[in-house]
C-alpha cells in the first residue's frame, strides 16, 4: 500500500499562506497585508487585503505615507482585516482570523464586533505604539485570543508552468 507523502503543509502554514498570498494583490508600495478568516470547519469564509475602496482609483489617490493627512494613503486605504469581514459571506462568531500584520486598534474592533475569537498573526511591527496596546486592551478585555506564529523556517515557491501540476 502506497502511503501518504510527508511534506503536505499543516492547517496554520496554508491559511496564512492564503492571506500572504491575498496580500500579493494589494498595490501599497510599503506594505502589504493579508487576512483570510476560517470557520470552526476549517472552512475560509473570507478574503481581503490592503486597498483603496470601491471607486476610489489608485490614479487618483496617494499611496504616501507622509505629508498632510489628506495628501497620504491613511484616510483611505482599507485594512486587509476589515476587507476580509465585509468580504465574508457567513456569520463570524467563534471564527479565526489569519492576518500577516497584527491588527491596529480599528479592525481590531471589526474583529470583537464580527464575533471572531482568534486572531493568528505573523508580525507585531508595530507593537508598543498606542493603536497596538488598544487592539490589546480590546481583545484581552473581550476574550479575543491571539497568537504569533513562527513560521520563518518556511518558505513555499507556488509554480505556475503548466508542466509543474
Ligand atoms: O492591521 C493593519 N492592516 C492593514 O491592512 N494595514 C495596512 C494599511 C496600510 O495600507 C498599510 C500600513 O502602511 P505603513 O506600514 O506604510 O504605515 O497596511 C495596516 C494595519 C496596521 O496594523
Ligand atoms: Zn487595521
Amino acid at each position: 500500500m502506497k502511503k501518504r507523502r510527508e511534506d503536505y503543509i499543516g492547517w496554520d502554514e496554508y491559511f496564512m499562506g492564503i492571506a500572504l498570498l491575498s496580500a500579493k494583490r494589494s498595490k501599497d508600495p510599503s506594505t502589504q497585508v493579508g487576512a483570510c478568516i476560517v470557520n470552526k470547519e476549517n472552512k475560509i469564509v473570507g478574503v481581503g487585503y490592503n486597498g483603496f475602496p470601491k471607486g476610489c482609483s489608485d490614479d487618483n489617490f496617494p499611496w504616501d505615507r507622509e505629508g498632510e493627512f489628506l495628501e497620504t494613503k491613511y484616510p483611505f486605504v482599507m485594512h486587509a482585516e476589515q476587507n476580509a469581514i465585509l468580504n465574508s459571506i457567513k456569520k463570524l462568531s467563534d471564527c479565526t482570523i489569519y492576518v500577516g500584520l497584527f491588527p491596529c486598534h480599528e479592525c481590531a474592533k471589526s474583529i470583537i464586533q464580527s464575533g471572531i475569537k482568534e486572531v493568528v498573526f505573523l508580525s507585531d511591527k508595530y507593537d508598543g505604539t498606542d493603536s497596538n496596546k488598544a487592539s490589546k486592551m480590546m481583545f484581552d478585555s473581550s476574550g479575543v485570543v491571539y497568537r504569533k506564529l513562527n513560521l520563518s523556517e518556511i518558505k513555499i515557491e507556488i509554480s505556475f508552468k503548466e508542466e509543474d501540476i
